[in-house]
């Protein structure tokens, strides 16, 4: 009996080693199998980068997101009838001279004392990670920091309580934000970028293409992009364009002292390009 009984064990040990015992499913069959015995619900992990792609293959970003302006409105202060036309038209927009030169330099010489006193972080840090869950601490080189326009001090302070809230009430006239809209989000960048490390950050989009119909507005938050240049003397051989990837193929600006790049926050890719130099720019994102 005990005999029997070691012997059966043994059998089923032996046909359950033996490959040929088990049952000879194709990979269409196994899949089906596996299908058929999920208990949980798949997730699907989709990268940011095919989330776009399905996305822009559904719409053309720029006609996504041309919704988002507003067929008419009351009067602006700091834009014109044309630059609002152009922006539209364009998906961005280049103001020069947003701000006097004297403010551009103070601006400029406050970040700089901040990145030098451990006051700015490495954007791939960990703190910044959960900011901005797609992006890895190898996309970019910056060291970065939140700012409050009305906690700030100095010419950094009078930049956003001034100049960008001027901004910020034309384009929420011209453009749907969000209900709730109160403030932009305002992040302060600074590369530290020389010739043997330049600084860049890789091609991305800061939002997905969303015309604030209830239908899409879920997915993003920020509809325009608003950066604010700080350097001064740039020159060519200092690298540190911002690469734009228009409706028009690709260009290049120089993030010249000065100077504010308005954009569609869900339709244009942009990477910085090599940086050699130190290279500082205030982005403000309305949503
Ligand atoms: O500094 C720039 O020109 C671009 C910054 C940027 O792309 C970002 O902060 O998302
Ligand atoms: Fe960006």
């Amino acid at each position: 009996m005990e005999d029997n009984l070691t012997n059966r064990l043994q059998q089923v040990v032996t046909d359950l080693g033996d490959e040929e015992n088990y049952p000879d499913f194709s990979d269409e069959e196994y899949e089906s199998y596996l299908n058929n015995n999920e208990d949980e619900e798949e997730i699907v992990d989709i990268s940011e980068e095919d989330m776009l792609k399905m996305l822009d293959a559904q719409e053309n970003p720029f006609i996504t997101c041309s919704r988002l302006f507003r067929a008419d409105f009351d009067s602006i202060k700091l834009l014109n009838q044309d630059q609002v036309e152009l922006f539209k038209k364009q998906g961005y927009l280049i103001i020069n001279d947003f701000i006097p030169h004297d403010l551009q330099i103070k601006a400029f010489e406050q970040t700089r004392t901040l990145a030098s006193t451990n006051m700015m972080q490495a954007a791939g840090s960990s703190k910044s990670d959960s900011d901005d869950p797609y992006r890895n601490n190898k996309a970019r080189t910056d060291l970065t920091t939140w700012l409050h326009h009305n906690e700030q001090d100095g010419a950094l302070g009078e930049l956003m309580q001034r100049h960008f809230s001027l901004l910020g009430a034309d384009l929420s006239t011209v453009i749907h934000l969000q209900k709730d809209w109160k403030d932009a989000e305002y992040q302060l960048a600074y590369y530290k970028g020389s010739q043997d490390t330049p600084g860049y950050y890789e091609k991305h989009r800061d939002a997905f293409p969303d015309d604030g119909s209830d239908a899409s507005s879920h997915m993003s938050q920020r509809r325009v992009t608003a950066i604010c240049y700080l350097n001064h003397n740039w020159s060519e051989k200092d690298g540190g364009q911002l690469r734009i990837w228009t409706n028009n193929g690709q260009q290049d600006i120089d993030p010249v002292g000065g100077r504010l790049l308005l954009f569609l926050s869900g339709a244009v890719d942009h990477q910085v390009l090599s940086t050699n130099k130190e290279r500082v720019a205030l982005t403000a994102w309305f949503s």
